[in-house]
């Protein structure tokens, strides 16, 4: 059986970070592993309040794992710290990790900091260069290229942008564009659209964590970078298509579909 590990933070009303990667990795029928890097108090209507672990405890959750059951894949998703940034990129490169999935989450989608501004720069310099792929939102595609993204030009020219540092695949999502759903991944300067149906579903609870670690599960079982994107924006669509419908806010996804 393949092994997946998630390194992100806990939502304990289950629809984003280590649950919905959890579920994830499940219903690919694989064994999912987790380091919790933040306890949330959140649910659909918002995040209440972060408490988060520290460095040493995220560090000694990673040689656990690493040392016993080795991750074929990884997805990284909220990491609120420099100090968590530093350790978690020092600890792949130890135990040399492949198959790495970085999500920067940056807020949530009710608009709360998921991240400190402050480890903004070290994310940049430490954590997105160990990535094999990199899957910002539009906001944190912005945010790391430095300019407003308004449509799929723009789009390819923040790829184009965030290429002149980084080697690896940028996947950058399109699900934040008012018409339709469409993810662009660039990788050594050739743009690959991979197109979507805008869904009319207010609940988009997790699809950002979700896709992060579908990519991850892919990639873990041997698949190319293309067809592991094409197998979780597929995923997705149908977790999104199927309209569960729970919570008062923007609600989670239905994994069992
Ligand atoms: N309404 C929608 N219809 C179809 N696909 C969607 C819709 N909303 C998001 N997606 C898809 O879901 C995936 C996640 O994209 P999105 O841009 O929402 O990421 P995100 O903002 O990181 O997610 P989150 O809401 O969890 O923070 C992408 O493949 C995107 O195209
Ligand atoms: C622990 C955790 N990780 C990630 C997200 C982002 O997900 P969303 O943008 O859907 O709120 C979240 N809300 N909570």
């Amino acid at each position: 059986m393949k092994k997946i590990l998630t390194i992100a933070g806990s939502d304990c009303s289950g629809g984003a970070g280590i649950q919905a990667d959890i579920k994830t990795i499940t219903t690919h029928k694989m064994y999912a592993m987790s380091a919790i890097t933040a306890l949330t108090a959140q649910n659909t209507t918002g995040v209440y309040d972060v408490s988060e672990i520290s460095p040493e405890f995220v560090s000694k959750q990673l040689d656990c794992i690493f040392e016993d059951i080795f991750p074929d894949a990884i997805k990284i998703g909220m990491v609120s710290s420099k100090e968590i940034i530093e350790v978690i990129s020092n600890k792949l490169k130890e135990y040399k990790c492949k198959n790495i999935v970085v999500d920067p989450v940056m807020f949530s989608t009710s608009g709360h900091e998921l991240m400190s501004k402050d480890a903004m720069n070290t994310l940049e310099t430490k954590l997105l260069p160990v990535a094999d792929i990199i899957t910002p939102n539009i906001f944190e595609a912005e945010s790391i290229c430095g300019f407003n993204i308004k449509n799929k030009e723009d789009m390819i020219k923040a790829a184009k942008e965030i290429s002149n540092s980084l080697k690896c695949h940028i996947l950058i999502k399109g699900g934040h564009l008012s018409d339709s759903a469409d993810d662009l991944l660039f990788y050594e300067k050739k743009p690959i659209w991979f197109n979507g149906k805008r869904i009319d579903n207010p609940n988009t609870h997790g699809t950002g964590c979700t896709l992060s670690s579908a990519i991850a599960c892919n990639l873990g079982k041997g698949l190319s970078m293309e067809k592991s994107i094409y197998n979780s924006k597929k995923y997705i669509t149908s977790a999104l298509k199927s309209g569960l419908d729970i919570g008062k806010g923007s609600g989670p996804l239905n994994h069992c579909v």
